[in-house]
């Protein structure tokens, strides 16, 4: 029997375009590539380092780069999917926008590569890093996250694909080897992912009226957990450790809670960049403190939080900042992703109804943004042009960041309905006023006409812009329902 390798995790869309003949294999052969792939990938962290089965094991990367994932012959091209005709979502002027069947058919290479690679990890000579193989299953991850059937928000689903990807290209880290491994730290992409969220807060805050406008402002940033064992991971904190150096250049005064330190050697210099400019670094969210902040920054998880649950100490943190948000009217704001949220899923924390007043987004924004209402910020100004195009992503598509700005605030679409409909009923009632004001002139003082003939010019071209945004609106409605 012939199966369509992705079959096992997703249904196979109908009407869609087949993967390509040479993708076929058999059923069972199929499962045991499968099963060989996680065996090996679970079985990796457990065979000593250094050990020659350990290198043949890692060098699954060699199978990935001699399979065509990239190349044009996936499918990727000319492929059109059902629903394109919809309207594009505000984001998708920068958002990347390969059409699902050519991810599908990607992500089927994919499978595929890792498939193979589990016989080149035993037959391979070549000697490659752990953190490499990782990263490569990080955006086979996220490739096959995004290969699911078409929904009108495809463009958006690659995004976490393409950070993935952008975080572990060589020439991105600045640490390139250590102990004869590549890291894939991307510490160059954290300083400006950092640097650009540093840049909208203070934004934020600048046109901020708070009560006491001559004193300081004070940002408490939460960075999250940057401790797993085998696997670098706590990125979403590492910017926020960043942003917390930048903002008290950027003259503000800045607290940090960093509750689980990585023990990356980046991450302990981060730390210790901050303490040189006296930031207090705590171990828990100041709930009680007297202290008043003008921003909280969520820097706690990126894309890479999975739901089922925030562990602690982060849930009663989430818990905490949305308190401070309450209490001290302080603007949160969040990093990427808001924290406890599923990168394309959304709003997952429940009962602590996480939702933050700021977004920045870092390179392009993730599906769940679609849920998010208030301002909006993408960052992360840092995207090479073939990486750009391979996501699909057009020069011409990319946010204008004006001069040498490393963010950029977008219009949000739930805002912009909700400013919409507010403007509409506004007008309206504007209408109706107006048009009693009109029958008192009429009453009592005939001779101002010209006046009446200015407020009805006005009155028309304003009835015609809200009908025409009326008509958008339902157009927009109605394509995506
Ligand atoms: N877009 C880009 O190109 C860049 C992104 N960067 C940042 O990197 C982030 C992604 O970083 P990472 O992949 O390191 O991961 P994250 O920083 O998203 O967080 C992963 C950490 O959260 C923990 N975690 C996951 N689920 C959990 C749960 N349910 N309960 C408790 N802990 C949980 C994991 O154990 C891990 O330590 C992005 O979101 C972004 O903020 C930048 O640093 C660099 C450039």
């Amino acid at each position: 029997m012939l199966v369509y390798p992705g079959s096992v995790f997703w249904p196979r869309p109908t009407g869609r375009p087949r993967p390509p003949q040479a993708l076929k294999s058999s059923f069972f052969v199929t499962i045991l590539k499968y099963l060989l792939t996680y065996i090996s990938f679970y079985l990796l962290p457990i065979v000593p380092a250094g050990t020659e089965r350990r290198s043949h094991l890692i060098s699954c990367r060699v199978s990935w780069k001699c399979l065509p994932v990239d190349s044009p012959s996936t499918g990727r091209a000319g492929d059109k999917q059902p629903g394109r005709g919809s309207p594009p979502h505000p984001y998708s002027s920068y958002a990347p926008s390969s059409g699902a069947a050519a991810t599908r058919l990607n992500a089927c290479v994919s499978m595929k590569a890792l498939s193979v690679s589990v016989f080149f990890a035993v037959t391979s000579p070549r000697r490659l890093p752990l953190s490499s193989a990782f990263a490569q299953l990080n955006i086979h991850r996220h490739r096959l996250k995004s290969a699911r059937p078409a929904t009108s928000n495809d463009m958006e689903t690659d995004a976490a694909a393409l950070d993935a990807e952008l975080m572990s290209t060589p020439g991105f880290s600045l640490e390139q080897r250590v102990d004869s491994q590549l890291r894939a730290l991307s510490a160059q992409l954290m300083e400006l992912a950092g640097l650009s969220v540093a840049e909208a807060v203070y934004d934020v805050l600048s046109g901020h009226e708070g009560k006491e406008d001559q004193r300081k402002k004070h940002v408490l940033l939460v960075c999250g957990p940057g401790r797993l064992q085998h696997v670098h991971k706590g990125n979403n904190g590492g910017d926020g450790l960043v942003a917390a150096r930048h903002l008290v250049h950027f003259g503000f005064d800045a607290t940090i809670v960093y509750p689980k330190r990585s023990p990356k050697q980046h991450f302990i210099n981060l730390v210790k960049q901050c303490e040189d400019l006296d930031i207090p670094i705590l171990d828990d969210v100041p709930i009680d403190s007297t202290q008043r902040f003008d921003s909280v920054v969520d820097a706690i998880f990126g894309f890479s939080f999975r739901s089922g649950g925030i562990r602690e100490p982060f849930a009663t943190a989430i818990v905490n900042l949305v308190e401070l948000q309450k209490k001290q009217d302080a603007v949160l704001v969040s990093v990427d992703v808001p924290s406890g949220w599923d990168v394309d899923g959304g709003d997952l924390t429940g009962g602590a109804n996480f939702h933050p007043d700021v977004l920045i987004s870092l390179t392009a924004p993730k599906l769940s943004a679609r849920q998010f209402v208030g301002r909006h910020y993408i960052g992360g100004r840092f995207l090479p042009p073939a990486l750009a195009q391979r996501y699909n992503i057009k020069f011409y598509q990319m946010p204008s960041y004006a001069g040498c700005k490393q963010s950029i605030e977008v219009m949000n679409a739930n805002q912009d309905r909700a400013n919409w409909a507010q403007a509409y009923q506004d007008y309206l009632n504007e209408k109706e006023s107006g048009n009693a004001r009109k029958e008192e002139i009429s009453c009592t003082d005939s001779s101002d006409s010209s006046r009446v003939d200015e407020e009805e010019d006005w009155a028309a071209a304003y009835q015609a812009y809200c009908e025409e945004k009326e008509k958008e609106f339902f157009e927009n409605t109605a394509n995506e329902n």
